[in-house]
């Protein structure tokens, strides 16, 4: 009575297994031969089985003629469909096949069989059918509509349907209408529209690319459920990355400003980069002491303190989930429903996020004029706020906003950004090429609520930004097109091709929409931080995580660069030897009071360089910097603060300082770090991450009283005496600033010499 499909089961990447229910009085293989149009790249990702109803056919069957009988029903009714004959049987005989045969994950339903499928899921939440078989978890529904009698519906629908379910709808279909009614009941349902009747069509292209989402979507879902060990193992391990990061807080943003530049740090060789500790004060307090301590956990080889925690990033974009249409306006009605939110709050995060992900990319002295043109909905609002985000970050904004919104939450946008004295362009004066009078361009016009095609005056903007692509082509430098959640014109699901705006960058907020995997441009973003486990558990999302206290993450891989090409041209105040204090100390700590200022991260980090005796510099050799200090006692620590463009490089003569100076600092760092100076022994090689982690663990129970953790012996301190310094400061052109002290004897005295040196 059932018909096998091709059937595997177990493991993690099991295909879907779906029983399939035919139509009034057809049969299970009369729908095989049905489904059998679809592509074998469909077909081969289900594992589909076709049982026959249990009742043969009462009457002539639609399909006489065209399929070989047997014909079978489900069940039998009246003319007005409203009273059912045999139903609980019918259940009943589904219910056994399923125990038999099972476990199944779906129903697919074509006609009755459709009917049937889609009211299965509330008869089962409600205890009245399929009590003795596992959750229906998805619904394939071809031709379908809502049960009729008023006493099964009542039962069938007396929740929404929350499962995935995936509905065609025919043009021509005299139960579409009945079709809408039923999607309009499921809570997470995907469309295949189709120009047909009453038949399971044909998958065009569309149809096939929202099938395939579908299947990824069911794929992903059945994933997630058949790996609840990996899922907390998963977890687990978050969990430990997170705890040691915090105890651990070297950042991984000084690490790279470093690396990028020319002395290599690596932390725990030649080169160290440490966060300068405490004494550092000593440094700047040169009256005191003249000297900088570096301290390191072994002498033998004079390592940092701190661990770099890389910057979590999400570089498969196959990785990420992507929302349709209705996830996405769900949520949004989600957040501002029951999860308390406003929307001038939504739109004040994701205005930011905007600005912060071009901030990150396209810097203000490169890219400085912006026009933010914006639509009449939140995602025209989401510009207005990343249009004054952008204005305090240092941009010359301009927006354009022809279709304003009468509300007060814009009226406020509106009156901020007059008050900044942001000028409002409208559509006439705009000039024809926006890429002479505009870095970058914001497109704010259109977000997840867009449908069909863009009416005026939006249409005539859209096509100012397509031909911004076309103009940029001869250009130079080009300009670049932002696009805010969507590329405005693109279907939000990507249907019907991504013909428009072709953005540079994509910020997507909250999570991206199938259309964003459609763009290829080489800066995509999220942002919206504000989106609660709640949420994200509840639509499955896949998303990296955000940076630190980043409002934007990107998503992919950043765009390839010519590594011959990177060239920063600074912009800096100037820095001119009348200037400049006379004592080096006092102009480090000018410097160092302006990187605190500006509230860079790990101001005190530098970089460590040793030297043999023959002057040689190493970089990546087994640790040998106490050995090399020993043979040569002399070093130089880099200071590298990127932010400000500024570098200060300090060489001098190194000295171990006292056991019991080391001991007070030892002492004086959080008790983490302590013991990780513990568990660490520099430089020799680990097995795994988890031998320093249990070990760590370990330690932190024995010391969990707040006895007091003994200082290895292995680790003190260097104190370098200063006696050379230069301070650099990028400037336009590569005219760098470079400013050398020296020291010189006048008349018998000790004076700093201070002296420009070429870039
Ligand atoms: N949680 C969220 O989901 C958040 C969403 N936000 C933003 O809100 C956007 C969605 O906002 P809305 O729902 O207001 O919708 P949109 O901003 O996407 O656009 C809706 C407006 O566009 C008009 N429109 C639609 N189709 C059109 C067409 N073919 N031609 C001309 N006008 C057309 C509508 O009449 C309406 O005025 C998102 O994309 C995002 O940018 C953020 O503000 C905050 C958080
Ligand atoms: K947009």
């Amino acid at each position: 009575m059932g018909s096998q499909g091709s059937g595997e089961g177990g493991g993690c990447s099991r295909k879907p297994r779906f029983l399939c229910l035919h139509g009034f009085r057809t049969s299970g293989e009369i729908m095989r031969k049905q489904v059998g149009k679809w592509p074998e790249s469909v077909l081969g990702k289900l594992d589909m089985v076709y049982l026959d109803g249990p009742f043969p056919a009462e009457g002539k069957s639609d399909v006489d003629g065209i399929f070989d009988p047997p014909y079978y029903e489900w069940f039998q009714f009246n003319q007005e469909f409203s009273a059912y004959t045999n139903f609980d049987e019918c259940l009943e005989y589904i219910e056994d096949y399923m125990i038999k045969q099972g476990p199944f994950d779906g129903l697919v339903g074509f006609s009755q069989g459709a009917i049937l499928s889609a009211g299965l899921p509330g008869l089962q939440a409600k205890g009245v059918a399929l009590t003795k078989v596992p959750k229906i978890k998805f619904l394939i529904i071809i031709g379908g509509a809502k049960f009729k009698s008023p006493e099964v519906a009542e039962d069938a629908y007396s929740s929404p349907i929350q499962c995935p379910s995936l509905h065609f709808l025919g043009e021509m279909d005299f139960l579409k209408p009945y079709g809408l009614e039923l999607l309009e009941h499921c809570v997470d349902a995907s469309v295949i529209h189709h120009p047909k009747g009453h038949t399971v069509p044909r998958l065009d292209e569309k149809g096939l690319d929202t099938m395939m989402n579908f299947i990824d979507k069911i794929q992903n879902i059945l994933a997630e459920k058949d790996q609840p060990i990996i899922k907390k193992l998963r977890k687990l391990r978050k969990l430990k990355k997170l705890k040691f990061c915090q105890e651990n807080k070297l950042c991984s943003q000084a690490q790279s400003q470093l690396q990028s530049n020319v002395v290599i740090g690596t932390q725990n060789q030649n080169n160290d980069t440490c966060p300068l500790p405490n004494p550092i004060w000593a440094f700047l307090q040169p009256v005191l002491s003249p000297a900088i301590h570096a301290f390191c956990s072994n002498p033998s080889s004079a390592a940092g303190v701190g661990s770099v925690g890389a910057v979590p990033s999400m570089q498969n974009p196959e990785d990420i989930s992507y929302l349709t249409q209705r996830e996405a306006a769900e949520i949004d009605e989600i957040l501002m429903g029951p999860l308390g939110f406003s929307v001038d709050q939504l739109m004040e995060l994701a205005g930011l996020s905007v600005a912060t992900s071009i901030a990150e990319v396209y810097k203000p002295s490169e890219y400085n004029r912006v026009l933010v043109i914006c639509g009449p909905g939140n995602n025209g609002g989401d510009g207005l706020v990343a249009a004054r985000h952008l204005y305090h970050f240092g941009y010359k904004l301009s927006v354009c906003y022809p279709k304003r919104t009468a509300k007060p939450l814009y009226a406020g946008l509106v009156t901020q950004l007059e008050s900044l004295s942001v000028p409002f362009i409208s559509v006439d004066d705009l000039p024809l090429d926006l890429s002479k009078d505009f870095d970058i361009i914001v497109d704010a016009m259109f977000g997840f609520s867009f449908h069909g095609s863009p009416r005026p005056p939006f249409d005539n903007l859209i096509q100012k930004l397509v031909c911004v692509n076309k103009y940029d082509q001869t250009r130079e430098k080009s300009s670049v097109i932002v696009s805010v959640d969507i590329p405005s014109g693109w279907h939000v699901e990507g249907d019907g091709g991504v013909e428009g705006i072709k953005p540079d960058m994509l910020v997507s907020l909250t999570a991206p929409k199938l259309c964003a995997k459609k763009f290829f441009g080489p800066h995509h973003f999220l942002g919206g931080r504000f989106v609660p486990p709640s949420i994200a558990d509840k639509y499955k999302l896949r998303l990296p995580p955000y940076p630190g206290t980043s409002m934007c993450v990107r998503i992919g891989r950043p765009p390839q660069v010519d590594i011959s090409a990177l060239r920063e041209n600074y912009i800096s105040p100037e820095f001119l030897e009348e200037q400049v204090e006379a004592d080096p100390f006092d102009q480090f700590r000018k410097w160092f009071d302006d990187v605190v200022a500006a509230g860079l991260r790990e101001p005190n980090a530098m970089a460590l360089s040793t030297a043999t005796k023959n002057g040689k510099m190493y970089t990546n050799y087994e640790s040998q910097k106490a050995h090399e200090l020993s043979e040569n006692p002399r070093a130089s620590l880099l200071f590298y603060w990127d932010g400000l463009n500024r570098q200060v490089r300090v060489e001098g003569s190194v000295q171990k300082v006292s056991d019991e100076e080391s001991d007070q600092y030892f002492h004086s760092r959080p008790r983490g770090s302590q013991i990780g100076a513990i568990v660490s022994k520099q430089s020799t090689v680990v097995p795994g991450r988890h031998v320093l982690y249990d070990q760590y663990k370990e330690l932190e129970e024995k010391f969990s009283d707040g006895s007091l953790i003994p200082k290895p012996k292995n680790w003190g301190g260097y104190r370098l005496k200063p006696e050379l310094f230069e301070f650099w400061q990028g400037q336009q052109s590569r005219l760098h600033d470079r400013l050398r002290y020296s020291p010189e004897e006048i008349n018998g005295q000790q004076v700093w010499k201070i002296e420009r040196l070429a870039p």
